[in-house]
């Protein structure tokens, strides 16, 4: 049993974020199911979901097509978003063909950093870590600005990284480069707010 990750895998990078999410509970020692899924009836089976990065029209696109945006809007758990991910959980975004997901309430703005950093490594401070993080950013958004009910969670130049209930969102990609300390806190949280009265 444990918990259930799923990854919704209608495009973008799936298989890094499975093992990294199972990297995390093996470190934690904790047993859980992390699975790619596809249709819209597997979301509220979850416990967490992953909103990867790829390409954030297409994904508006296919989100659309399998009926996923109500059983999004209305999940229970936790989301964890990256980059193209970021892009659709805001309540705004920069480019008419993405429909927002409307579950942070943050704006952003897509393919921010600009051509000569299509992708690039930053140092990212995380609030709270003293430790900077190493940041892959591909072709990444920013967080344009961060609403009462959102809190910033990352820095990298930019805000690249918020937190919202049990909900986070951030600009580059933490399940490459196998720092997992983003992850462990996104389950550290989703506990805190699973067991919240
Ligand atoms: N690595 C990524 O997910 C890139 C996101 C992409 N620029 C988009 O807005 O869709």
């Amino acid at each position: 049993m444990g918990i259930k990750i799923g990854v919704c895998a209608l495009q973008g990078d799936v298989s890094e974020h499975i093992r990294a999410f199972e990297a995390a509970l093996s470190l934690l020692g904790e047993g859980g199911d992390v699975f790619p899924f596809r249709k819209a009836a597997d979301i509220p089976l979850c416990d967490a979901i992953v909103l990867p990065g790829g390409e954030s029209t297409t994904i508006s696109h296919l989100l659309k097509k399998n009926n996923m945006y109500g059983p999004l809007r209305t999940f229970k758990g936790g989301i964890f978003a990256t980059c193209a991910g970021l892009v659709l959980i805001g309540r705004e975004v920069d480019d008419p063909r993405v429909e927002p997901l409307g579950i942070m309430d943050i704006a952003v703005g897509r393919n921010a950093f600009g051509r000569q950093r299509d992708s690039c490594e930053m140092a990212v401070t995380i609030a709270g870590d003293d430790q900077p993080f190493c940041g892959y950013f591909i072709r990444a958004p920013v967080i344009v600005s961060v609403g009462p009910e959102a809190t910033p969670l990352c820095y990298a130049d930019h805000i690249v990284g918020a937190v919202q209930g049990p909900h986070m969102g951030l600009s580059f990609h933490p399940e490459l480069g196998g720092d997992l300390r983003l992850h462990l806190l996104f389950l550290e949280r989703l506990r805190a707010y699973a067991t919240a009265p």
